[in-house]
């Protein structure tokens, strides 16, 4: 474990035995750091009587930081719910070739399965029945999955429920699109608050904000922000974050085809993407900003903006975008982020 880990151990255990701790005490959880290196994955597609290999994920080391919220970012179909799906052992397809390390705490580890009962997945579509109340779902939940006692059980639902701030409707059934029920944003913190009934250390969610409008939206950011703050590692996709989401990840992910072109502190990617001559103008989202660098239609639209001619020549925005992609991931590789994630 490394000396930064142990700290973070050491803190959590001195908030566990402090009984005015404010959130979340839904008991002790070991903080956890997962980590990997040289991760590939490739797929195997079959046309016909024609057989191509697609690479998902190229050559990929990394790390989630206990106490931190981190953000993955990325255009579509560039693997982010690939490797969140890896991450958390449920990658399960016959076309897929996996090879690489994975770690956690430190020590080196085979098989993620063994530490299911550590970790939670909240998924886009939410999993709670319409007719059910957040109460009734976390009681039911809490039945289903936990071994402590009932009076122990019903401590941590109501804890939960205040936690997480959705007290006046814990009793107002869930709802649908047929249904009436909680609004989207008391939804998605019921679901979330599902899966921290088994007190995990690791929470991946893919993208919990879609579809919520921006300030219920920022409600579920602050309430990630919040469990990681507790020591928990929290990993999300996020899809198009205003700004006001984006100042709140501790830690960013930045996937283009399966590669990664950032991985560090959310605060410095403005910077470090200056350095290479991609100023983020001000007053804007530096998400939007970043999208725009990782996508072709990006190139072109700054191309509009810039007043160059609109008679664009398809294949030479595609060259140009590949050059650029090849920089980024070049830049990269030789970054301060890289060396550190040497010592982590
Ligand atoms: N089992 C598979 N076989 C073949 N191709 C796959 C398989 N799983 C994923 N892919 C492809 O891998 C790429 C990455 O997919 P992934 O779902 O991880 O992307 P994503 O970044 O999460 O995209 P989105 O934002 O649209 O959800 C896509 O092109 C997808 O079609």
């Amino acid at each position: 474990m490394t000396d930064k880990l142990q700290t973070i151990v050491n803190r959590e255990e001195q908030l566990v035995n402090t009984d005015n701790r404010a959130e979340f005490s839904l008991g002790k959880f070991t903080p956890i750091e997962l980590a990997w290196d040289k991760l590939i994955i490739n797929a195997t597609i079959k046309v016909g009587k024609t057989t191509t290999e697609k690479c998902l994920l190229n050559n990929l080391k990394g790390v989630m930081k206990p106490a931190h919220f981190t953000a993955i970012l990325g255009p579509s179909g560039s693997g982010k719910t690939t490797l969140l799906n890896f991450l958390s052992g449920r990658l399960i397809s016959d076309n897929l070739k996996i090879s690489g390390e994975l770690s956690l705490n430190g020590k080196r580890i085979n098989d993620i399965d063994k530490f299911n009962d550590q970790m939670a997945y909240v998924m886009q579509d939410d999993i709670l029945l319409a007719t059910f109340s957040p109460r009734e779902a976390f009681y039911f939940s809490a039945n289903m999955r936990l071994t402590i006692s009932a009076e122990e059980k019903a401590q941590r639902v109501e804890a939960l429920i205040r936690e997480l701030g959705i007290t006046k409707c814990a009793d107002t059934r869930v709802g649908n699109t047929q249904i009436r029920g909680v609004s989207g944003g008391e939804r998605k913190r019921a679901s979330i608050g599902v899966e921290l009934l088994t007190n995990p250390s690791l929470i991946f969610l893919d993208e919990p904000t879609t579809g919520l409008d921006s300030s219920t939206a920022l409600q579920v950011i602050d309430l990630l922000k919040r469990l990681a703050k507790n020591g928990r590692t929290i990993v999300s996709t996020i899809h198009q974050p205003s700004s006001e989401i984006f100042n709140n990840f501790d830690r960013l992910m930045l996937l283009v085809r399966g590669n990664i072109i950032y991985q560090g502190d959310a605060e410095q990617a403005i910077d470090y993407f200056a350095t290479m001559g991609y100023q983020c103008p001000n007053f804007s989202n530096p998400s939007d900003y970043f999208m725009k660098l990782m996508n072709e239609e990006g190139l072109l639209v700054e191309k509009i903006q810039a007043g160059e001619s609109d008679d664009f020549d398809e294949a030479q925005i595609k060259a140009e975008f590949e050059q650029r992609l090849e920089g980024f991931i070049q830049n990269y590789k030789t970054s301060n982020m890289i060396k550190e994630l040497g010592n982590s």
